[in-house]
């Protein structure tokens, strides 16, 4: 059962990682300026001054323009730097410096901090492959995200940032998937629960 779930995983991912791939500048462009002008109007909204955020690679929800407008407004925004032990490390985006994480994601460079530095902050937004209906989200697999969510006693709310077409009616789910409490889109913010 479990075996089957992680089969429907793995074709499900490879057919949304394609669907990223072979999306157009113009589609790219738009959802980029939807997505940020979405971003900073949840920002506002909650009066945040903290976030975990990432720092898109190129087929990813394009978050830098975010990112740069979080920095200019004085939003502490923590970046994963990702570990050997399956753990997430986090350091203070910058927006300048950059480097290669150790399975090819772009990578913040910087002091630092230990797993716990996101207990505090008012908002986790976290990468996803896709999303369902009732919450549950599914990543590109190495668990990073569930780990980090599954340690935490009291969680500020997360919120996924996928594209429009990977809220799916239904994702496959495993025990140890961390349910998300809404997601970000282009063109919307959905909360499960609060
Ligand atoms: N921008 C960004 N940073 C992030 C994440 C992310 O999803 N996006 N992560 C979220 O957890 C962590 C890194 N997680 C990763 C999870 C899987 C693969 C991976 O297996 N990549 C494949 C190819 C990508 C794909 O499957 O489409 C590979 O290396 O072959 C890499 C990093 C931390 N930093
Ligand atoms: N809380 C956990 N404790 C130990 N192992 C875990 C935990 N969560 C996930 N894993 C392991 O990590 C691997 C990847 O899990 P899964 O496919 O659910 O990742 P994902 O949600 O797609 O990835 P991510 O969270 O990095 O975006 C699985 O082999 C799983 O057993």
């Amino acid at each position: 059962m479990i075996a089957d779930l992680g089969n429907e995983k793995r074709a499900l991912r490879a057919e949304l990682r394609q669907r990223r791939r072979t999306r157009t500048t113009t589609e790219r462009d738009a959802d980029s300026a939807a997505l940020t002008a979405t971003l900073q109007r949840f920002a506002e909204e909650r009066q945040v001054t903290s976030l975990a955020l990432y720092l898109s690679a190129s087929d990813e929800p394009n978050v830098r323009p975010f990112l740069n407008w979080a920095f200019a407004h004085d939003i502490r925004v923590l970046l994963p730097v990702t570990r050997e032990d399956g753990l997430l490390d986090w350091a203070v985006g910058d927006g300048e410096s950059e480097t290669e994480g150790i399975f090819g994601m772009p990578e913040v460079v910087g002091e630092v901090l230990s797993p716990l530095a996101i207990n505090d902050v008012d908002a986790i937004l976290a990468p996803a492959a896709a999303v369902g209906h009732d919450g549950v989200r599914m990543g590109w697999g190495r668990g990073y995200y569930d780990k980090t969510l599954g340690s935490m006693a009291k969680r500020p709310p997360v919120y996924a940032v996928i594209f429009d077409a990977e809220y799916l009616d239904e994702v496959p789910r495993e025990p140890h998937d961390e349910p998300v409490d809404g997601i970000i889109t282009p063109s919307r913010i959905i909360t499960f629960r609060s």
